[in-house]
């Protein structure tokens, strides 16, 4: 199943610097990896906040809440998800 998936991130102004680098050096190794595995398939920077939009491609809503509250930035992030289906109007046949 597909996943439209918006991350806002408010990491404490508070938060001890080496504590912060080291939930950044976490989360991006872990994003990196369910990127290779194919499960996160698309992520994108929102112009001119600390959030993405991304898309994951994962097997049900319990999988995707594994993986979601498995980040390292999750106490610090808002998150909204939207699942998908193909849209009857698509042409692409490898994009669902
Ligand atoms: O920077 C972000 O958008 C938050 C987070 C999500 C993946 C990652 O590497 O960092």
């Amino acid at each position: 199943m597909l996943y439209h998936v918006t991350m806002d991130v408010n990491i404490p102004r508070d938060l001890p610097a080496d504590e912060r680098a080291d939930i950044l050096a976490r989360e991006k190794a872990y994003s990196r990896d369910l990127q290779r595995q194919g499960k996160w398939r698309h992520i994108w920077r929102v112009a001119g906040q600390y959030a993405n939009v991304s898309i994951l491609d994962v097997q049900d809503n319990a999988e995707l809440h594994e993986i979601l509250s498995g980040l390292p930035l999750f106490p610090f992030m808002e998150i909204k998800v939207t699942p998908l289906l193909r849209h009857p109007s698509a042409i692409r046949e490898d994009d669902s």
